[in-house]
């Protein structure tokens, strides 16, 4: 656990922890030697012929500097247990910040939560409160036990092998609790699936009376209790498989000693001191094995987050210079294919963006379109061919300058627990009021802000909770024309709340492109019909490309998805 954690943190933090676990050993050697002393000290104390003062002196003088020791480390443990949380916290966020969009899915974004809020805080405890009796468990016997040599060499060797039984006992009680824990981490992450599953599919289960879902909802929890008590229950024969070796271990080490008394090999002097720092030690190595358990967890937190963190982000590549796009071209797709898992779900999809206009992008549902447009915000990266802004391959350009030349109005677009305006803003933060108000008037909020009673200062809520549907999107809307990037993403499903808002994403992307390069998911073919350039999907390959007028004059799959549309029943509104 020490090496992961060490692997795991920023060259200082992990200096600091280096320097700290040799503190820590330091003190349980001077521990275990000062606690070798007292045995020596008692026999030298009952052999009237002993030589109590040198020994007492020893005794003292490794008590002290065991004390300074212990106190310094415990000191810095503090620091470091703190500055290591604060590490692990900021590496976490940086490995976020640069791991690709499309890993975010809904049950590691519950994974992640956990981890930022719940393990890495309690990761502090480990350099700060649990690395200490865990280095004294491993390192104060054995360096009691050859202190102990200077009174018996056989003794000492019998406690060596004691404590060799003893670790390996822990061992095998800490393998199968992990064995354990490791399922019941599984079963726990399949029921946040199904609890996720659930809450955001109430409005299914409820109107449908899905009974299915609510029965496998109660299953997957079921299983986490019956993992849970499994879990807890797989503790108990470790723990008392080693108190049970423990006490055998010492029982066989006071009764060779008595052998070893009664044959006249051993004093009793020598005796009662080897055994009261045997009967020390073996408090200690029980001690050692109750912290297990806590170490267990950490160690299970730790194995999660380093899994996060050894995530490859999205590399950034060192192209060689192209040449310079052709005046006018914003984004070139060449031969972009791309599956999930070992589905490919594009083929061979090559297209232009201009500079300025708006180009739809339609087809039949499942099609690939909003593959496509993630592929754009560099969600994942294409298997196979490259895209290319502005004459540079998405995958050459950092995460910043991506997302700096890339405006979003999609179905995963988040508002932060902030204020409207605060949202609004995350689109260009050096914007100034009057253009804000401007964004906020193109984007048909304006009346909806006036209603509020603290207008633009109102809250969003976590996720823009606290705003209806319309207004979410209208916030989004507004962000994306006040950030007035390069290249805005949109998906008109996001709008297909009702007409009213259908319109304001219609008029938004028009607006936009007239300036800049607007790409457009349109469900409502009466949208795209002023559009510069209309791209139709068919199962993942693009099979037609032109304008409204150009398509609807040729026989092909964009006529029959007019056809379609205009046969199938308007909602109303
Ligand atoms: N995260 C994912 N994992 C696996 N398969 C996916 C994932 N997202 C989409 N797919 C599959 O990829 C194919 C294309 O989906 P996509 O969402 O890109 O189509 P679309 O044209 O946008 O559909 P719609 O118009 O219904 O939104 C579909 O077969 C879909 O099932």
């Amino acid at each position: 656990m020490l090496r992961t954690l060490i692997r795991l943190l920023p060259p200082a933090g992990a200096r600091q922890l280096t320097v700290l676990t040799a503190w820590l050993t330091a003190a349980a050697v001077l521990h275990g030697i000062a606690l070798g002393l007292v045995g020596v000290v008692v026999a030298a104390w009952l052999d009237p012929a002993g030589d109590r003062t040198p020994w007492t002196i020893a005794l003292g003088t490794a008590a002290l500097a065991f004390v300074l020791v212990q106190w310094t480390a415990q000191m810095t443990a503090f620091r470091v247990g703190s500055t290591t949380a604060r590490a692990l916290h900021l590496r976490l966020g940086d490995r976020l910040a640069a791991l690709p969009l499309g890993w975010f899915t809904a049950t590691r974004q519950a994974g992640t939560i956990d981890l930022a809020t719940t393990g890495v805080p309690q990761l502090m405890s480990y350099p700060a409160l649990l690395l200490r009796p865990a280095l004294t468990a491993l390192v104060t016997p054995p360096a009691a036990a050859l202190t102990l040599a200077l009174l018996d060499w056989r003794h000492t060797l019998a406690v060596l092998a004691a404590t060799a039984v003893a670790w390996a006992a822990t061992r095998y009680a800490g393998h199968l609790a992990r064995t354990v824990d490791t399922r019941r981490h599984r079963v726990t992450a399949e029921a946040t699936d199904r609890i996720l599953e659930h809450a955001t599919r109430q409005p299914v289960i409820r109107t449908d009376q899905r009974a299915d879902d609510t029965d496998a909802l109660d299953r997957a929890l079921e299983q986490v209790r019956a993992a849970s008590r499994h879990s807890a229950g797989a503790v108990v024969p470790g723990l008392l498989l080693f108190g049970l070796v423990l006490n055998a271990l010492f029982a066989a080490l006071i009764a060779a000693g008595i052998a070893r008394v009664t044959a006249g090999a051993l004093t009793v002097p020598v005796f009662v001191g080897v055994i009261v720092v045997t009967a020390r030690l073996t408090a200690i190595a029980a001690a050692g094995a109750e912290l297990a358990a806590g170490l267990r967890l950490q160690q299970g937190t730790l194995g999660r987050l380093a899994t996060t963190l050894d995530t490859p982000p999205l590399p950034v590549l060192h192209t060689p210079d192209e040449p310079a796009p052709a005046t006018g071209e914003l984004v070139r797709a060449e031969r972009v294919s791309f599956g999930y898992d070992h589905t490919t779900v594009l083929h061979d999809v090559s297209f232009t963006l201009p500079r300025r206009g708006l180009t739809a992008l339609v087809g039949p549902s499942g099609s690939g379109k909003t593959t496509l447009i993630r592929l754009l915000a560099r969600f994942w990266d294409p298997t196979t061919g490259r895209l290319l802004l502005d004459g540079t391959d998405l995958r050459a350009l950092c995460p910043e300058n991506l997302y700096a030349h890339i405006g979003t109005v999609l179905r995963e677009d988040y508002l932060l627990d902030t204020t409207i305006g605060e949202n609004i803003r995350l689109g260009r933060p050096a914007a100034t009021d009057t253009e804000l108000a401007a964004a906020v008037r193109a984007a048909g909020l304006e009346r909806s802000v006036a209603e509020l009673p603290d207008g633009l200062d109102s809250p969003a809520g976590p996720g823009g909770t606290q705003l209806s549907g319309g207004q979410h999107q209208r916030v989004c809307i507004a962000r994306a024309l006040l950030k007035a990037a390069p290249l805005t993403l949109m998906d008109e499903a996001t709008s297909a709340l009702d007409p009213e808002n259908a319109r304001l994403a219609t008029e938004a992307a028009h607006r936009l492109a007239a300036t800049r390069s607007v790409l457009l998911i349109a469900h409502n073919l009466d949208t795209v019909t002023h559009a510069d350039q209309i791209l139709v999907l068919d199962q993942g390959r693009i099979v037609q490309n032109g304008t409204h007028t150009e398509l609807t004059t040729r026989d092909g799959p964009y006529q029959r998805l007019i056809r379609d549309h205009t046969s199938a029943p308007r909602r109303p509104g």
